[in-house]
């Protein structure tokens, strides 16, 4: 099998991105492959071990079959909860889209099979005054998998993510539904109207899992259907 790189975006904060990466990753080892994944740049953060660590990335690199050091996974990373260019301007620090693609373009040579690179929010996150999160993906020419957070607003989301990845040229892996029947009034139709009207492949709907089996086999049924 050809390496595999994906690149995962979500229609928000909170959609579901590192859910999503983490059962992926599980699942491709599952299969025997050896996986890996990069949070380029992440705001949220608590000093473990007297380092600053996000805990997306610390999921990320538990979940990867390949061992990576934390700042091969996430080399920036900032304390506050906040959009992450407002973290950097806060400690005048600049974050450019150049400086990030050598970090993720360092850590991909590393040899392995299947990876993620996990964004942050939503497509069109600031870096800089300039540069977005999207231009990172563009440099990084990698195909793009949208988890959609099925709650009320999620169509309007969806669909200007999709148009957005698309203008930008970037091809688009498939689509996620996730946490279905959570609290969304109306999922089989709206999840309908999504399916109608994304012309990429829905890779999987997700359940808000109450258990560890059901989320192994859902991420397998999706897994496959990323390899159909
Ligand atoms: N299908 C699901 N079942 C159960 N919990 C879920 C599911 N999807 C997401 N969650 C939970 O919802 C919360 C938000 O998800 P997650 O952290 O993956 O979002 P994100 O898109 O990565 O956000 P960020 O923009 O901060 O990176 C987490 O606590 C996660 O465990
Ligand atoms: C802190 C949060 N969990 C994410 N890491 C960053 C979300 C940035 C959102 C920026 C925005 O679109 O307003
Ligand atoms: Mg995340």
């Amino acid at each position: 099998m050809a390496k595999q790189r994906f690149f995962i975006t979500g229609t928000d904060t909170d959609a579901g991105k590192t859910y999503v990466s983490v059962g992926m990753l599980k699942a491709a080892a599952r299969q025997g492959l050896r996986t890996m994944g990069v949070k380029p740049i992440s705001a949220g953060a608590e000093m473990v071990d007297g380092k600053l660590c996000n805990d997306d990335a610390l999921q990320i690199q538990a979940a990867g079959s390949v061992a990576l050091r934390y700042e091969q996974v996430n080399p920036i990373v900032f304390e506050p909860a906040i959009a992450p260019h407002i973290a950097a301007a806060k400690e005048n620090k600049l974050v450019t889209v150049s400086r990030l693609e050598g970090f993720v373009r360092g850590t991909l040579l590393t040899p392995h099979d299947f990876s993620i690179v996990e964004g942050a929010g939503g497509w069109r996150v600031p870096l800089n005054d300039r540069e977005l999160l999207s231009d990172l993906a563009k440099r990084l020419e990698l195909p793009v998998i949208v988890v959609v957070n099925m709650r009320l607003g999620c169509l309007n989301h969806a669909f200007l993510t999709m148009e957005a990845i698309r203008r930008d040229g970037l091809p688009i892996a498939g689509w996620i539904a996730n946490g279905g029947q959570h609290d969304m009034p109306f999922y089989e139709e709206n999840l309908a109207t999504l399916n109608n009207m994304i012309s990429a492949p829905l890779l999987g709907s997700l359940s808000w899992h109450q258990d560890d089996l059901t989320a192994e086999q859902e991420f397998d049924q999706l897994f496959s259907n990323l390899n159909s």
